[in-house]
């Protein structure tokens, strides 16, 4: 099976603004994490995996699918599993019959095999017990778990989700990395988040987006390379530092560019992302 989502050149202005520059990627298969600041391009990009927006310029492929077609569109909206960062919920609907309709959209004209698979999909995210309940008494973790439910119906080969993790708690964040990485054994993921830890324990690669370029494209453990030999630690605030904070042990954590002699400390992929985000901004303040 064609795992393969490869991304060239993705440009897209909104608003003036250029959003995406020139952007390029590719996955094969396994879940990919998407770390960026706010406002970095993220959900955009996204939205262009998900053929909810074209870019002006560059292409992608996905799984053998080219969305530049009208077929090529359709093969790929059909094995597609979208997770928005805000879900239209029609208020009314029941956990259960909102599963139900994506997953009509998704063309399972089987009433009885899909009814089971909407039931197995709730299952999946820990909401068997609501799935009766109207969406808009549900609280607002519980609706994003039913827009990953439906993300997640028919099991699609590429599931594009943006920031699945938040709102969750961190019972449900566990069980849905447990998820995602069921799903990434089969098939392609790629996911936004803030959370490095999303990161660290569940993504096999990952891309650093910022002022909508890629920044790092690589593994979780290359990223945390970066950071080798500029975290440290020190009694007090210190001046070599782009990032510090105090401890709970009461000394101070920093990353940068650390004096002579320095207490080292072993990197995380915060610090490495950190780094990669910092290196980007001295690049923009050296052109
Ligand atoms: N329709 C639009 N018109 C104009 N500007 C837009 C539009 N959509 C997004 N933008 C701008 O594009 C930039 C990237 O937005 P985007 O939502 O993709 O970032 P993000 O990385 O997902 O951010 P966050 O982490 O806050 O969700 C922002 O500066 C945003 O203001």
């Amino acid at each position: 099976m064609n795992r393969t989502v490869s991304a060239s050149g993705l440009t897209l202005r909104l608003g003036g603004t250029t959003v995406l520059d020139d952007v390029s990627f590719r996955l094969d298969g396994g879940v990919t994490g998407l770390l960026g600041p706010n406002g970095a391009g993220k959900t955009t990009l996204l939205r262009v995996l998900a053929t909810a927006v074209p870019a002006d310029r560059g292409a992608f492929t996905a799984l053998g699918h080219d969305p530049a077609t009208a077929a090529g569109r359709l093969a790929l909206r059909r094995s597609l599993g979208y997770l928005p960062q805000d879900p239209g919920f029609h208020p009314d609907f029941t956990a259960f019959a909102f599963v139900d309709y994506v997953a009509i959209l998704k063309e399972m004209t089987d009433r009885g095999a899909r009814h089971r698979e909407v039931r197995r999909v709730l299952d999946e995210v820990g909401l068997s017990d609501v799935r009766g309940k109207r969406v808009k008494r549900l609280s607002g973790g519980m609706r994003r778990r039913v827009a990953l439910a439906a993300a997640l119906v028919g099991g699609p080969g590429f599931a594009v989700l943006d920031e699945p993790t938040a709102g969750l708690d961190p019972e449900q964040r566990m069980r849905f990395r447990d998820l995602v990485a069921r799903l990434g054994e089969g098939r392609t993921v790629l996911l936004s988040t803030h959370q490095t830890e999303d990161v660290a324990t569940l993504c096999h690669r990952v891309i650093v987006l910022a002022g909508g370029r890629v920044r790092f494209e690589g593994t979780p453990a290359e990223l945390t390379a970066r950071a080798a030999g500029r975290v440290w630690s020190s009694a007090g605030r210190a001046p070599g530092a782009r990032a510090g904070w105090r401890t709970a042990a009461g000394s101070f954590r920093n990353v940068g560019d650390p004096p002579e002699g320095a207490d080292l400390l072993e990197p995380t992929l915060e610090d490495g992302y950190l780094i990669a985000l910092d290196d980007t901004a001295a690049e923009a303040t050296a052109r």
